[in-house]
């Protein structure tokens, strides 16, 4: 598992709740990869390289950026206006396990692409007291998410 530390700002679309506001987090995500044979080391992948990978694309398009749902025209438009502006157009509401979702299915298959190793599982931290994740089931191969509510030691 390697950890990494960004912050970035979002809103949930339609929430009807505090968080359909724009606000930030400190996020913290969790990557748990592995892979079909270790190297003459005994590495499945260096950590630094899953880093460099993992964290190279999160510092060039979330880290620092405003997360919106695709549905979320207003929150776009009002972006568009701030200069400069750096936002990051999901697929679906930025909530953590879309996040998790998204790092999981999208990000990581590129980005460890040619290492030999996989992600199986993307854990991302809103708070410290909250995480939701995505994983991917060994017996269909699909993606499952959920959210949980813990202690930044579990
Ligand atoms: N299942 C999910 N629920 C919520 C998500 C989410 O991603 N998945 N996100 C939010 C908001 O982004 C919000 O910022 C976090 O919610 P909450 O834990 O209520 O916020 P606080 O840490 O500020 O808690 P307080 O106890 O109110 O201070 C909401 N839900």
């Amino acid at each position: 598992m390697r950890r990494i530390k960004f912050c970035a700002g979002h809103r949930l679309f339609e929430h009807g709740g505090k968080c359909e506001h724009f606000h930030g987090h400190n996020y913290v995500a969790d990557f748990f990869v592995t892979g079909d044979e270790q190297d003459d080391v005994g590495r499945v992948i260096d950590f630094s390289e899953l880093k460099k990978r993992v964290k190279g694309w999160i510092d060039e398009h979330w880290d620092h950026s405003f997360l919106i749902s695709h549905r979320d025209e207003n929150a776009r438009q009002a972006l568009e206006v701030v200069i400069p502006s750096r936002f990051f157009v999901m697929p679906y509401n930025p909530t953590a396990e879309n996040m998790a979702k998204y790092l999981l299915e999208e990000m990581c298959p590129k980005a460890l692409a040619g290492t030999g190793a996989r992600a199986t599982r993307v854990r991302i931290w809103e708070t410290e007291e909250a995480f939701a994740e995505a994983s991917i089931d060994s017996g269909s191969g699909e993606v499952e998410s959920y959210s949980a509510v813990g202690s930044a030691d579990a």
